[in-house]
């Protein structure tokens, strides 16, 4: 995989697409965003076949299925995915389904670029999968196009991608790599974030962020995730919780649950965050990010619980802290009711 990093790089996107001899490409970008879907198509010119604009948070297999008419009534080479997970997700199903490349954008967060993994939502479930396919050819990451990026999306799905890092840190598949990766990487999207809070502008900071992104979802893509991601695409595919969000209020309960029992991974985020309960913390991020301050606020209701926890136990789960139906339950109904977060962890 190729990554192109720097504030105005954007430009070199068709030397992007020279570089892999693709001349009929198709323009992927959510409603909402013409603006970026109409820079990226300006900057490739000639080699752009068409558009489609219709990417949805958690892939509705429907938007795929349409998106990979398009792309073969264009008779398209390839796919350009400007936008936020929810753009790179659909560009990466269709490089699944139609073994096309894809080179992405990204303008947020959440790391999804860095990752061979793929998901797809239908009837209510969301399956994911690992397809080194689907990864992107090349990444272009070019701070100055997150400059307008709101506060809140920044500050949800860079939680998502400190999510990558913390899980990062006490995977059964972890290394001293994927651990160094994960703590410079959280340490840079927290030192980030606040700033961009205040002054969504300040290129610095973006361009710290987004180098934040990279880390963990190289994170992300090399080691196996726990509990909490389990939680949330559970959350996200069956009750369509919005999924940056649902990372943020549910990261600092699984922090106090899990950091007690990874005590290599608790230090790392401790000395990444610059505090001694890094729980908190990701408590206190979410709340400054403007994260809901419960599930329940999302609209999950106690009844759902019992559906989530037959999700979660329907198969066997990596996770540092052994798993006990009535413990999980308590961590959910925390999370659901906004319960403060045990300072531990
Ligand atoms: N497969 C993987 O490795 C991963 C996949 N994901 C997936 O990514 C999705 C969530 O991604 P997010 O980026 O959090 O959300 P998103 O892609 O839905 O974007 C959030 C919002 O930000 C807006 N936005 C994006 N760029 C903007 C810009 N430059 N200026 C202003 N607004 C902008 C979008 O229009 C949207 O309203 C989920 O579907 C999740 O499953 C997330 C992480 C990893
Ligand atoms: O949950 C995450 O942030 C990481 C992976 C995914 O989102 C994969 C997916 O559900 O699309």
């Amino acid at each position: 995989m190729r990554v192109v990093f720097g504030a105005g790089r954007v430009a070199e996107l068709p030397a992007e697409a020279d570089r892999f001899g693709l001349d009929r490409l198709v323009v992927v970008g959510t409603p909402g965003r013409a603006e970026d879907v109409k820079l990226v198509s300006t900057l490739l010119g000639r080699r752009v076949a068409g558009h489609f604009e219709d990417a949805r948070m958690h892939v509705p297999a429907s938007v795929v299925r349409a998106a990979c008419e398009e792309v073969g009534r264009l008779g398209a080479d390839g796919c350009v995915a400007i936008g936020g997970g929810s753009v790179i997700g659909l560009g990466k199903a269709v490089a699944r389904r139609t073994g096309l490349p894809v080179i992405v954008v990204p303008t947020t967060y959440s790391g999804s670029e860095m990752t061979p993994i793929w998901g797809i939502t239908e009837d209510g479930r969301k399956r994911t999968g690992r397809d080194i396919g689907v990864l992107p050819r090349s990444v272009v990451y070019d701070p100055e196009l997150t400059r307008r990026l709101p506060p809140r999306v920044s500050g949800l799905s860079g939680l998502n991608a400190i999510a990558h890092a913390m899980e990062a840190l006490y995977a059964p598949d972890a290394s001293p790599v994927t651990s160094l990766m994960a703590e410079e990487g959280t340490r840079a999207l927290a030192t980030a974030l606040p700033i961009l809070i205040d002054e969504p502008g300040d290129l610095p900071a973006r361009t710290l962020a987004l180098r934040g992104s990279w880390l963990c979802g190289l994170c992300l893509g090399q080691t196996t995730m726990s509990l909490h991601h389990k939680l949330c695409h559970i959350l996200g595919g069956t009750f369509d919780l919005p999924h940056a969000e649902t990372h943020s209020i549910l990261m600092p309960y699984v922090a106090a649950f899990n950091l007690p029992a990874a005590p290599a991974a608790d230090a790392a985020m401790s000395r990444a965050l610059g505090v001694a309960a890094p729980a908190s913390e990701l408590a206190r991020l979410g709340a400054l990010a403007g994260a809901a301050p419960s599930l329940g606020e999302l609209g999950l209701a106690e009844s759902d619980l019992d559906e989530v926890m037959r999700q979660v136990f329907s198969q066997p789960y990596a996770n540092p802290r052994r798993l006990w139906p009535d413990e999980v339950r308590g961590l959910l109904l925390a999370a659901l009711r906004g319960t403060p977060v045990q300072a531990s962890g």
